[in-house]
Parts: structure tokens; sequence; C-alpha cells
């Protein structure tokens, strides 16, 4: 497949660069769409031999994409090795749950200073590590970054104006991800703190689920502000306890991500809130979904992590409860709102401590 002209005219200003993408899900094939129409050629690496003969020859993903046509330079396989050999920078949309197997069993194929960027949001089960975390454990000689903000693949890929955030500690690499994504639909702004950024993207998750269920409700608007903020507000509480900026949160890869995902039924996470909502169980929810919804898992692990630091989350323990402990959405939401009323920004005005 090899149509770099028709895709030159996209608004990238930069000569084109071998990159690779490893996973052929929604993610890993929007930003092969947009890699491939900003010229460079584009190593997209997924497991599946059928898939990859797919858009090899039709230049559509169907599982994961059906109706969108990757143009350009794009070089599906199944040869990971081959894709990470051939790439100058390496973007990685693996869910949590496979990251690190992929990652180890490949990281001989890395080389000194590859530049290797997460696309993926959540947190690993053992040790609450992230993924740049893993990256660093798994091929430390290369140089690492975070891509996270609000970017639902349905709308990249259909090319609908979008912004998101590169957080890397080294400039060239924030520098070299903006010239490689940034086109006319597409803008790419930097930041230093990737640790933040990176946990924004997954705790948000949580919150789309709560959104999700929320509107399965029907909750008013002043509702569905309220627990936008009040998710920001226990995010950002539970992520500065552990080493990210607050500032973060204000910016795409936190306030950002959390609008997006928590007012469109487009996100995964707000459809799995959703069916739980209209009373259908967890399991089925997943099962009839069939991608991946990486909150599920996080909450657990939020839940659990905040409750051994300390760290008050109440719409984490509310959701874990109705998703895990079988509790009625009814008494969440009531001790959620008899709960005692606190400080609206508590890096303001601290929270009086009452339980
Ligand atoms: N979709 C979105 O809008 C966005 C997603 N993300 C993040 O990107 C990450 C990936 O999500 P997304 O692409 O949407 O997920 P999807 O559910 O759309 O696709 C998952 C992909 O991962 C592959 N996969 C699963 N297990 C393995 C494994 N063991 N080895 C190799 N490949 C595997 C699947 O392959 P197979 O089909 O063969 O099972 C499939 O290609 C998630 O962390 C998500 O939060 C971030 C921003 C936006
Ligand atoms: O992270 C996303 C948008 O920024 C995608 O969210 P979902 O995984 O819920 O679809």
């Amino acid at each position: 497949m090899s149509d770099t002209n028709a895709s030159r005219d996209s608004g990238a200003q930069n000569p084109p660069h071998d990159v690779a993408v490893l996973g052929g899900g929604s993610f890993g094939t929007a930003m092969t769409k947009v890699l491939g129409e900003n010229g460079h050629r584009v190593h997209f690496w997924m497991r599946d031999q059928a898939q990859a003969d797919e858009i090899r020859k039709t230049g559509i993903n169907s599982r994961y994409m059906p109706g969108v046509k990757l143009e350009g330079d794009i070089e599906p396989t199944t040869d990971l090795a081959d894709a990470v050999s051939k790439a100058e920078v390496v973007f990685v949309a693996i869910p949590s749950k496979a990251f690190r197997a992929v990652i180890r069993e490949h990281s001989n194929d890395f080389r000194d200073g590859q530049i290797v960027v997460s696309l993926t949001k959540g947190i690993e089960e053992h040790g609450f590590k992230l993924m740049s975390e893993i990256l660093q454990e798994e091929i430390p000689r290369c140089q690492i970054g975070v891509l996270s903000g609000p970017n639902l693949a349905a709308e990249i890929a259909a090319r609908d104006l979008t912004a998101t955030v590169i957080a890397a500690k080294d400039p060239d690499v924030r520098r070299t991800v903006q010239d490689l994504l940034g086109c006319e639909y597409f803008r790419v702004y930097a930041n230093v703190d990737v640790y933040g950024v990176e946990l924004a993207g997954a705790l948000k998750n949580i919150y789309a689920i709560v959104a999700g269920l929320a509107s399965a409700l029907d909750m008013g608007e002043n509702a569905k502000a309220m627990l936008i903020t009040r998710g920001l507000a226990e995010m950002s509480r539970f992520a500065v306890s552990l080493g990210a900026n607050p500032m973060t949160f204000m910016g795409l890869a936190g306030v950002g991500d959390l609008i997006v995902t928590c007012t469109s039924s487009k996100s995964r996470n707000f459809r799995i809130g959703y069916a739980v909502g209209k009373g259908q169980n967890l399991d089925d929810a997943v099962k009839e979904l069939g991608q991946v919804a990486e909150g599920i898992y996080t909450l657990k692990l939020v839940k659990e992590r905040s409750e051994a630091i300390g760290i008050y989350m109440p719409l984490v323990r509310g959701l874990y409860e109705i998703l895990y402990g079988n509790a009625s959405i009814k008494a969440v939401i009531n001790s959620l709102m008899m709960a005692v009323q606190n400080s609206d920004v508590e890096f303001i005005l601290p929270r009086t401590i009452s339980q």
C-alpha cells in the first residue's frame, strides 16, 4: 500500500520518517491514519495476520474502524521486530493488560536512544505502574514519552479538529512528536509532567463510567457538571499525592480528556457506565462492547491504592460498590449527596477531614 502523494497535502510540513505503531485497535488505527496522512511510512503492527492482510489489501481495519480508509505509505505487519527495527519513533497502543508482555518479549529489538511513546491510558495491576514506567523498566535505553488528551479515535479518524499532549522530559522528544503528528486537524501541545499527564489519562476513564451511569439515569445538567468537577477534584487530589503537578489537570490531558469522555457516548468507558445504569450486568456490557474499557480495571487499582495511602475518593468508592459490590445505585447516590459538605477547590481552601 503506497500512496504518499495523496497525503502530503494534509498539513505536514516536515520530511517523511519511518515510524511504527504497535497495536491494531481503534487508537492504533487512528494514529496510523494521522501519521500516514502526514506523509510518514508507518509500520503498523498487529498480532492478527488476517487483519494485517485486510489492511494491506483494502486499507481498512474493518473490525475496529469500519469504513475508514487508511491513506499513505502504510505497511501492516505481524512482525514486531521488523516494524521496530525500521522505525525512528515507535508509538505503542496496546491495552495495559498486555503492554508489558509485548514490550518485554521484544525488548532486544529496540535501539539505544530510539523514541518510544505510549498511547495507552491504563495502569498495570501489579505495582500500580504506568506504561511509561514499564517502558523505563523494560527498555531503559530508549527515550520515552506519553501522548494523552481528549482524543476519541473515531473523531481523529474523521479528521475532526483535535488537540493532544506529548509529555516527555526531553525537549527533543516533545518536538519530534509534535513534528510527526501535527497537521491541520491535529495539534500537539507539550508538557514535562509525564506522570501527571499519564495518570490523568488513566484516571478519567473511571469518571467516564460514572458519567455514563448518570446519563442512563437521566440526571440533569447540574448533576453532570457536579460529577465532572468533583471527579476532577478527586483525580487531582489522588494524582498530586503521588507526585503529579496539579496544574496538569487544568490542561488538555486533565480536564480536557475528562470533559470529552464524560460527555460522549463515543467513549467506551462512558458506554459501559450507561449500560450498567440501564440495568445490564458488567460482564455482559464488556462483552457487548468488544473493545477495551480500561476504566473497569483502573477503578479496582485506584480504589485499593487510595485506601492504602488514605486519599478520600468518594466517587471511586461509590462506583466500585456499584460495579463490584452489588450496591444499589440509589443508595450510593444518597450517601454521596449526604456526605459532609466540604471545600470546593482544596488547593485554595483545605478540605475538612471528617472521616
Ligand atoms: N480508542 C480511543 O479513542 C483511545 C484509546 N486510547 C488508549 O489506547 C489503548 C488501546 O486502545 P484501543 O486501540 O482503543 O483498543 P481496542 O479495544 O480498540 O483494540 C485493542 C487492540 O489491542 C490488541 N491487543 C489486545 N491484547 C493484545 C496482546 N496481548 N498482544 C497484542 N495486541 C493485543 C487487540 O488485538 P486483537 O484485535 O488481535 O485482539 C487490538 O488490536 C487503551 O489503553 C486506550 O485507553 C487512548 C486514546 C483514545
Ligand atoms: O481516551 C479516550 C479519549 O480521550 C477514549 O476513551 P474510551 O477508552 O472511553 O473510549
